[in-house]
């Protein structure tokens, strides 16, 4: 599944799975790591075997390629 594009506000949704809540916590770490080397954070939402990562610019109210970019780099650092 590729990235979707939800609504209110716009913003890139995919959900990653893992198996079990610790390699979903250490992948939400990674993405954290990420998102403060680049100023850019996103939405996650930990659970067992599974995060959901959400990216959107708060100024814009919606994508820009600043998200598109940070979602690419979001798929390199899935290791399933
Ligand atoms: C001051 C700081 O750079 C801003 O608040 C940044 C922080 N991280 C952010 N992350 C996201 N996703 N959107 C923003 O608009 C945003 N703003």
């Amino acid at each position: 599944m590729d990235w979707q594009v939800l609504e209110n506000p716009e913003r890139l949704y995919k959900e990653f799975r893992f198996r079990d809540f610790r390699e979903a916590l250490a992948f939400a770490d990674r993405v954290g790591a990420l998102a403060e080397e680049k100023g850019h954070h996103p939405r996650l939402t930990v659970e067992w075997g599974r995060v959901t990562v959400e990216w959107w610019t708060h100024t814009k109210g919606g994508v820009t390629e600043r998200d598109r970019e940070m979602a690419r780099l979001t798929d390199g650092l899935y290791v399933p």
